[in-house]
């Protein structure tokens, strides 16, 4: 008896999710080049449907035909090693998968580069980390649509699925589309994180709240419009104490930001397609900057300003906190389903925003109770920007007053808050019928003679300005 699947990587990511579908009643095979991974999941996996092989051939031979195998190893050169190294022993027809965080243009290349060799390749964005590759993902696969279905059936079982039963599977166009979703989802969540981590900020430097009063907060948020993966572990790790002092552990990490470089990946993008993603790119900057921790320490005593003394009512500025919070978020979702309808035009992807939504509403890092809210924004409205359809639009001015009340408040306290500044200047940017830009242009046109266009008649435009 030959097995369902293969899983190629058995590391965070690889074993759970391994698990997750041996515990579906697929029969697997494992492997993973450095053989201790492989035997620990030996001494993990009691079940009989999952053979853990030590050989490449073993493994691939192992597969029921066409083989199917799920790559989970690190992105970048170790998927062409890994590809590479399966080539010989594979056949026509044979599909590899790959789970990884995959820049999509190396996608598209290995797409082209294996289908040359009669292999059916499909880039599968899969996100939820450790706990959720386990119990069930959030899953964006593609490629081409008649190799996904023949998968589609274990990837639904093993996704999360929705409060409607529905899975967190969807399939989301062609090659390195997935992979792209799957890079502005990590945008999403890059941008999503640093609002919360401002939050926190302005809760502990500027209102002064104690460690205990701002997790009660998160939790109190948690339960209203909030509700969120992100807003709910930020309230656990809150209670975390520390093992080796009698601190909150929260205040022994040290405050140096990394990053793996999907986060970067979508602002790159933001700027290749002209897409403004102001709040995904300030929340990549802040790593940056985060990480220049030995020039801060300099600076601070350098640059040492008092902030403003303030005495505020926290109870009414906790309650704008919330407000300017759920509005900087729908800024972070409007900015990288944009992005996504960009790309959709420039490389011909029919993409279905509805959908997305669908997919991240369990199983991934950003899910929140308002995806829901998202996906019917988009199923009646695809094209438009999220913050001006009819399900946002009108939240959206109900709480601009509270943000940019919330935003001097933090430039009073002298917060660094670059997530939630740009969120609040994308909305006035947006929203702006008459910009600056005229200056611009006649800035531009008086150095370089790069000319201009009028409001009031056709044409190109050049002016002798001296
Ligand atoms: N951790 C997370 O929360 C998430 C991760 N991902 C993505 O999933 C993928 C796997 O991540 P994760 O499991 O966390 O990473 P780990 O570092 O835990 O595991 C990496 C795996 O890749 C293998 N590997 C690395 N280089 C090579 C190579 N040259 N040849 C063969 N195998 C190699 C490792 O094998 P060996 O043991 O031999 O070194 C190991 O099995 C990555 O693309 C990651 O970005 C996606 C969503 C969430
Ligand atoms: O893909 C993920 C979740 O969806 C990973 O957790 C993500 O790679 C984390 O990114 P970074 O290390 O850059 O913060």
């Amino acid at each position: 008896m030959k097995n369902d699947i293969g899983i190629f990587g058995l590391g965070v990511m690889g074993k759970s999710i391994a698990l997750n579908i041996s515990n579906h009643e697929y029969s697997i095979s494992v492997y993973n080049r450095e053989p201790e991974l492989t035997k620990n999941f030996e001494d993990i996996s009691s079940s009989k449907k999952v053979t853990c092989c030590y050989d490449i051939e073993q493994f691939v031979d192992s597969l029921e035909i066409p083989r199917k195998i799920l790559l989970m190893v690190t992105a970048g050169e170790a998927v062409d090693k890994v590809i590479d190294t399966l080539i010989p022993y594979l056949s026509k027809g044979d599909i590899i998968l790959d789970g990884g965080n995959s820049y999509f243009k190396d996608t598209i290349r290995r797409y082209d580069y294996l289908k040359n060799k009669g292999i059916d390749y499909l880039g599968v964005g899969i996100s939820g980390g450790e706990q959720g590759a386990l119990n069930g993902p959030s899953i964006m696969p593609s490629g081409d649509k008649l190799i996904y279905d023949k998968v589609k059936s274990v990837l639904e079982d093993i996704a999360a699925k929705a409060d409607d039963g529905q899975p967190c599977c969807n399939y989301v166009g062609e090659s390195g589309s997935g992979h792209y979703v799957k890079m502005v989802h990590n945008g999403i969540e890059y941008a999503d994180i640093q609002i919360i981590c401002e939050a926190y900020s302005f809760m502990k430097d500027g209102l002064k709240l104690t460690t205990e009063e701002i997790q009660k907060t998160f939790s109190d948020w948690n339960k209203g419009k909030l509700q969120s993966y992100l807003i709910k572990i930020t309230s656990e790790i809150l209670t975390k104490k520390d093992e080796f002092t009698d601190n909150y552990l929260i205040d022994m990490i040290l405050d140096k930001a990394e990053q793996k470089g999907t986060g970067k990946w979508t602002a790159i993008e933001g700027f290749d397609l002209g897409t403004p993603i102001p709040t995904i790119v300030s929340a990549v900057e802040a790593r940056y900057l985060s990480s220049k921790k030995d020039e801060r320490m300099k600076a601070s005593k350098i640059l040492s300003m008092e902030s403003i003394p303030q005495d505020y009512n926290k109870e009414e500025v906790l309650n704008a906190l919330e407000n300017a919070i759920y509005t900087a978020k729908i800024c972070c979702y409007a900015q990288g389903f944009e992005l996504l309808k960009d790309a959709a035009m420039l490389y011909h992807w029919n993409l279905d925003f509805g959908k997305i939504a669908m997919v991240w509403r369990e199983g991934c890092i950003i899910r929140a109770n308002f995806l829901n809210e998202i996906k019917e924004a988009f199923d009646s409205e695809n094209d438009n920007n999220l913050i001006l359809t009819k399900k946002f639009y009108g939240k959206i001015i109900q709480y601009y007053p509270d943000m940019r009340e919330t935003l001097i408040k933090m430039i009073e306290c002298g917060i660094y808050m670059p997530a939630f500044a740009s969120a609040l200047q994308y909305l006035d940017g947006y929203r702006a019928e008459i910009t600056s830009a005229n200056l611009l242009q006649a800035q531009r046109d008086y150095f370089g003679a790069h000319t201009y266009q009028r409001t009031d008649r056709q044409g190109t435009f050049h002016t002798i300005w001296e």
